[in-house]
């Protein structure tokens, strides 16, 4: 579980960019990040990586704040953290198996064997078949994304932080990829924490839905509530795209 308590980021200009946010994400439940372009959303990813630190505020994992912890418990924290990256971002040169074994390198003392027999374990479990002496380029998107949530998890985090990850895929692998994410994430229990766009994966895997606003924490519910949200912003969010419009009409129709 990770709990944020008037979170507050800023650069140093006059505006903050993140302005008192308290929330809390779930252990074995999708948590994800919505909201327009512009309204915190990557900032708020990087704080919860460690990747910013807090102007005020705090967040705790699982009861630990990392500015309280040693320098060893802090690598500790960080090893605890998997992140699937908006692109992949996977090593062009290393092959699909070697990428995935990459953390158990840097993190691990793991002969090589035993590295190669984890990744092989992470690799069927993400249904990435026939694919390990491959490079990156002479696999589709949605495998490279397999490998890059292989990699995540490889070294068994307690927490999941995926930036966009269904951008740039077709709607049927982005679900695929969706629901992959949420199988591992009730299956090894993790905190998963998703930054996105899309509408399709809130109502997919939406478990919890956390909507920024200009630095604000505007609204947060569930898929199953986000339809019945009393918040205009969260409305025009919702119903940006023709598709929901006519959702909404058709649930409203239902409900009278
Ligand atoms: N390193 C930084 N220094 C100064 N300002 C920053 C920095 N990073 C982000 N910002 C500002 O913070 C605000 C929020 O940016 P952020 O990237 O978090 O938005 P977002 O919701 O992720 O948008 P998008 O959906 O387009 O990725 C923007 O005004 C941006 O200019």
């Amino acid at each position: 579980m990770i709990e944020v308590k008037e979170l507050k980021k800023g650069f140093g200009g006059d505006e903050l960019v993140l302005k008192g946010i308290s929330t809390t994400f779930e252990k074995g439940k999708t948590n994800l990040i919505i909201g327009q372009s512009g309204s915190g959303k990557t900032v708020f990813l990087k704080c919860l990586l460690g990747l910013f630190r807090p102007t005020e505020g705090k967040i705790l994992y699982d009861g630990q704040a990392y500015s309280e912890l040693s320098s060893e418990n802090q690598r500790t924290l960080r090893e605890q953290m998997g992140m699937v990256f908006q692109g992949s971002a996977l090593f062009d040169s290393m092959s699909v198996e070697e990428n995935i074994m990459f953390p158990l390198k840097m993190f691990t003392k793991q002969r090589k064997a035993e590295r190669r027999e984890r990744a092989n374990e992470v690799i069927k479990r993400v249904n990435l078949i026939n694919a390990n002496n491959k490079l990156p380029s002479e696999i589709s998107g949605g495998m490279q994304k397999r490998v890059a949530i292989a990699r995540a998890i490889v070294n068994n985090p307690k927490y999941l932080f995926c930036d966009e990850p269904n951008s740039g895929l077709d709607p049927r692998t982005a679900t695929l990829i969706d629901n992959l994410i949420q199988e591992i994430t009730h299956e090894y229990e993790i905190t998963t924490i998703i930054n996105t766009h899309d509408m399709n994966s809130v109502m997919e895997i939406g478990e919890k839905i956390v909507f920024l606003q200009k630095g604000h924490l505007a609204w947060e519910g569930s898929k199953d509530t986000i339809f019945r949200a009393d918040n205009d912003d969260v409305t025009n969010f919702v119903y940006s795209s023709d598709l929901f419009k006519k959702v909404r009409e058709a649930v409203i129709k239902d409900s009278n």
